[in-house]
Formats: C-alpha cells, structure tokens, sequence
C-alpha cells in the first residue's frame, strides 16, 4: 500500500466467538491512537455487500470486553460467494472510502477476504471461531470461553448421570475438528471421547472403556462426541445395543457460542485487534494474525489457508492414557 491507512472497516463474520467484541473494541481504539478512523460493518460479508455499516468511537466501544456476541452482528453470506457479490462489497468499501478491511472470523472469512484483496482492498484477518481450526495459529478467539462452558455443562449432566447410573453421551461443536471435544473430554475425565481426525473403532474407542470402568466399579459413563465424528444419538444407540447400559443424549449447541469471554480471549483479542492495525498501519496487507505459542505473529492468508492442522498429539495421547485405550 503506497498511501497511509486513513480509513478502514471492521467486521465480525462466520459463527460469533467469546471475545469477538474485545477484538472490534481493540482495533478501534487501536485505529484512533494511531490517526485512523474505524467504520464497523455490520452482519459480515451481508452488510458488506448493502452498506451496513457504523461509524465506532472511542466511546462506542467502552465496555465491551467482557461481553460475549458481537456488537456487530455475524452472518454468513453465499451471496458473497459469487463476484457480484465481491463487486458489490468492493463497491460500498469505494463509497465509503474505506482503504482496508479487518475480518474477524474462521476460515471461511478469509477466503471471503482473500476475494476482495483481489478488488483492490488491503485486508488483514484475525482468527475468531470457537473451533480452533486456523492451522496457523495455535489459538483462537472464543476457544477457552467454548472449552469452559462446556466443561461446566458437563461437569452439571455428570451428577445427575451419577444419580441415576446412567450412561452421557455429549456432542461438542468443532465443525470438522475435534481440539474442542479433546480439550473438554480431557478436562472433564471422560470414559471416551471421539474427534473427527481419527476413525473411530467403536468397540475398543467406546464399549471397552465403558467395560473397564464398570469392571472398576464405575456406574456412570460420560463419553464425548465432536459432531464432525457422528451423531451423539447414533453412538449412544451404539453402547445401548452393547451394553444395555441407560444412556442419554446431550447436544450442547449454541450454548457453546454464547456467555462472556474469559480472561484469555479478552487477552488473545486485544492483542490480536491490536496487532490487526499495526500490521495495516505499516503497510502490510493480506495478512492472518495468528498465535504461536505465547507470541503474536502474522502469516499471509493464501500460505495460512493452505495450512493443515492436526490434533495436539500431547493431548491425544494424554486422553488416550487416561481412558485406557491403546
Ligand atoms: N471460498 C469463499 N469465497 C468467498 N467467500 C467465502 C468463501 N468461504 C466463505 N466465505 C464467506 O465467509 C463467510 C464465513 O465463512 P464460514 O461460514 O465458513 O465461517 P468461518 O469464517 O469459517 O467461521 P466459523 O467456521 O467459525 O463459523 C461465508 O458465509 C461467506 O460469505
Ligand atoms: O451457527 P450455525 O450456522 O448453526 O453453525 C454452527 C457451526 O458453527 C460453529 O459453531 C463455529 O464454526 C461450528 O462449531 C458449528 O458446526
Ligand atoms: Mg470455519
């Protein structure tokens, strides 16, 4: 970019994360230290293309750290899948006079932003999704604040699993990932838990260490189902027809999504938000701010996306350890 960053627009986009409202909160304040003026759009890609937008201020965005949502609303859009639309979302970025763009979502958002740097606009992406599955970083906003309420649903479903000697099936979000389901499995001592990245083999995954622990005296069963392995009601039918065992299903859904972020995704998105404009004020573009580690780092979008990230294999191993499967 040969001219300063004068103006740019910020949005949230895909499913909303614990932590999005940090992120808008840091670049605006971040944009205003440093001379630039921050015009927020709203709903995605969708108001992107209809010129929904508003003008933030210093003020607009006071306490908003702690709150969970996005202030600017999320949306995904497939009539920003097709050039009219990129054109259309090129054309209000024009209007505005806005000369960068930050995207807070997955995946999917930067593609979207990889499509309007090919209009012309400098775009920087900051990885927001509760699924963790950005390959270049190692965290995302909105992850721990899913991890933990999900621990805390769990922890709730295992009393009363207890009470009445049943056997808790619980399907996680991830999208086609499985950090979430492995982190909370591990967290909350499950007897299984099952993630997208490796074929499950029921019977020695699932119905062997449910044996084990009822051969150990256990008379509760809590096992973990990432939704992009199978359907928590299919697997429970599963260990029913094995084991005869009372089983339950639980699907945690958007309650993953919702509640205010914790200490760490006000943390990674502040750093992140801040980072965001800083990259944009030095003249940098096509850039995903990422995690490495404790360190803020950014890559370029096209070699982030290309990217393919596994399960931690430390945590893999550890659960595996745990609920005695070889
Ligand atoms: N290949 C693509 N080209 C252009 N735009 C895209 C592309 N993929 C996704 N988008 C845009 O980005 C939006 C958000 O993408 P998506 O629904 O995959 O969520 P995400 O950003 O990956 O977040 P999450 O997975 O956490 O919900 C889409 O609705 C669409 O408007
Ligand atoms: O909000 P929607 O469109 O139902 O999307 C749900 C999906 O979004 C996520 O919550 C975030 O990507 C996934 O875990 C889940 O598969
Ligand atoms: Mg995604």
């Amino acid at each position: 970019m040969d001219q300063p960053v004068r103006r740019i627009g910020v949005f949230t986009s895909g499913g909303d994360a614990p932590g999005m409202n940090a992120a808008i909160r840091s670049v605006v304040r971040t944009c205003l230290h440093m001379g630039i003026e921050c015009i927020g759009v709203r709903r995605g890609y969708h108001g992107l293309i209809n010129g929904d937008f508003v003008p933030l201020t210093f003020e607009s965005v006071s306490g908003l750290s702690r709150r969970g949502g996005t202030m600017l609303y999320s949306a995904r859009s497939e009539d920003f899948k097709a050039k009219l639309g990129q054109e259309k979302a090129a054309a209000t970025c024009k209007l505005l006079g806005l000369d960068a763009l930050v995207g807070i979502g997955g995946d999917g958002t930067f593609r979207g932003l990889l499509c309007l740097a090919q209009q012309g606009l400098s775009v920087i992406g900051i990885p927001g999704t509760i699924d963790n599955d950005i390959a270049c970083s190692t965290y995302t906003i909105g992850y721990d604040t899913a991890c933990n309420t999900a621990v805390e649903c769990i922890d709730k479903l295992r009393d009363t699993m207890q009470s009445h000697e049943r056997c808790s099936v619980v399907e996680v979000m991830g999208h086609h990932a499985g950090h979430l389901a492995l982190n909370v499995g591990v967290a909350c001592g499950a007897t299984a838990v099952l993630v997208p990245e490796r074929t499950p083999d029921y019977e020695q995954d699932v119905i062997e260490p449910i044996r084990r622990a009822r051969l150990g005296g256990r008379t509760h069963f809590m096992v973990i189902v990432a939704e992009g392995v199978d359907s928590a009601y299919n697997v429970a039918q599963k260990i029913k027809d094995a084991t005869s065992l009372d089983t339950r299903v639980t699907v945690l859904g958007h309650v993953q999504r919702g509640g205010a972020p914790t200490s760490r995704d006000r943390t990674a998105a502040t750093y992140m938000g801040y980072e965001a404009v800083r990259l944009l004020a030095e003249g940098k573009t096509c850039r995903v701010v990422a995690m490495q580690g404790d360190a803020y780092v950014d890559y370029d979008i096209t070699e982030a996306l290309a990217m393919q990230k596994g399960l931690d294999e430390q945590t893999y191993t550890v659960m595996r350890a745990l609920t005695g499967v070889q």
